[in-house]
């Protein structure tokens, strides 16, 4: 792998602009049938979506998907968006009470419109083997299969049968797998992306490293369809994580799915807890994200948003930690 780099190590060059006022510019993506208003969706995390915010999500038109952490209410939750008119996005592990749970949704003809499996460790006989169990029973649902973090991944899983991977191993903001293992993506998430979409065939989701709404525009550059966020999500109004006071100042949890606190144990942690400073309401912040991405739309001389993925970049340097610190 030569040209190893990450967000903060790229900037894109502008083109001239064809639109008159960034309003012009169309941020939207169609993404497994249906089309959002942004190329953005919040981690499946606990401390970043619930069943609130994913219908409030759904209902103006954003991507959204459940976490898994709560697997009892699955049924009725996609009974429930769907009820509303809403789509349902739920995500499966791959241990053996998810075969029956996907089982279960074959049974009672529940189709959610979009299966996330949300496994650490995308590329093995688990994770395909889980591909292959939903694609027979529930082949109408749009299958998103991660994480991965190299080509050959991406290629294996596409083949047995899903229909978006998710790139990302270790660059997430409460990640410390990088650092307790030595392996992932971390530091070098974008060229990793980059190695990613060039061996893809199918839509892959960029996830971890969004440290900036500039970072959004980096991704849809090197290959992404989505973009998945945490860090940048976690803190607002709506956010499910707990708020505390510190020095006057409103915070609220951020955690990581492979954390203590998220395990209930200190067996096999690979994420850690933090407080981020509260954001105020998640609406604004979408919007904002909205106007600085058609912003990156104008400055890519277009005024759609794949008009991105034709820019020129340069290297302007090379960073390892892309701003994270150990604890
Ligand atoms: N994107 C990322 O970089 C990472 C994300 N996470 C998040 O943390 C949560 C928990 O993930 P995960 O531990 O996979 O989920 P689970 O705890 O549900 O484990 C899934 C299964 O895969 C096995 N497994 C876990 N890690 C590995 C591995 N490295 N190699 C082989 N088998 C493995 C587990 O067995 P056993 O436990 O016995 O090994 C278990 O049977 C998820 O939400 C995931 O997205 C976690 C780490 C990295
Ligand atoms: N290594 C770990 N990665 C985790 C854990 N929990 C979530 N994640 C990943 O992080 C991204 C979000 O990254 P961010 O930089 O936007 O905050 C999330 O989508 C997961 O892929 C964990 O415990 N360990």
């Amino acid at each position: 792998m030569e040209n190893v780099f990450d967000y903060e190590d790229i900037q894109l060059v502008p083109a001239k602009a064809v639109v008159n006022s960034r309003s012009e510019c169309d941020t939207s993506i169609e993404f497994g049938g249906h089309t959002f208003k942004l190329p953005v969706v919040p981690a499946n995390m606990q401390t970043i979506v619930d069943e609130k915010l994913a219908g409030y999500l759904a209902e103006n038109n954003y991507f959204y998907i459940m976490h898994r952490f709560e697997p009892e209410k699955r049924i009725a939750f996609t009974k429930d968006m769907q009820q509303r008119g809403l789509f349902a996005s739920i995500s499966v592990g791959v241990k053996a009470e998810e075969y029956n749970f996907v089982q279960q949704l074959a049974d009672e003809n529940i189709i959610p419109e979009y299966i996330t499996i949300d496994v650490a460790h995308g590329h093995s006989n688990v994770v395909i083997n889980m591909i292959q169990h939903i694609k027979k029973l529930v082949p109408d649902s749009f299958l998103i299969a991660g994480n991965v973090g190299t080509p050959e991944a991406v290629r294996e899983l596409e083949h047995a049968g899903a229909d978006a991977t998710k790139v990302g191993i270790g660059p997430g903001k409460v990640c410390i797998t990088k650092i307790k293992t030595g392996f992932g993506t971390g530091g070098w998430q974008l060229a990793a992306l980059r190695w990613c979409a060039k061996a893809a065939s199918k839509p892959i989701i960029a996830d971890g490293g969004i440290r900036t709404h500039g970072d959004i525009a980096k991704s849809v550059r090197f290959g992404a369809s989505m973009v998945m966020i945490g860090s940048l999500f976690a803190g607002h109004e709506e956010s499910p994580g707990q708020t505390i006071e510190q020095d006057g100042k409103l915070l609220k949890e951020y955690f990581g799915s492979a954390s203590e606190f998220q395990k209930g144990e200190k067996k096999n942690v690979e994420g850690k807890k933090m407080y981020v400073e509260y954001k105020g309401s998640l609406k604004d912040t979408l919007v904002e994200m909205e106007q600085d991405l058609q912003s990156a739309i104008s400055y890519a001389g277009g005024d759609q948003l794949l008009a991105i993925r034709n820019v020129d970049y340069v290297i302007v340097k090379n960073s390892i930690f892309n701003g994270d610190k150990v604890y």
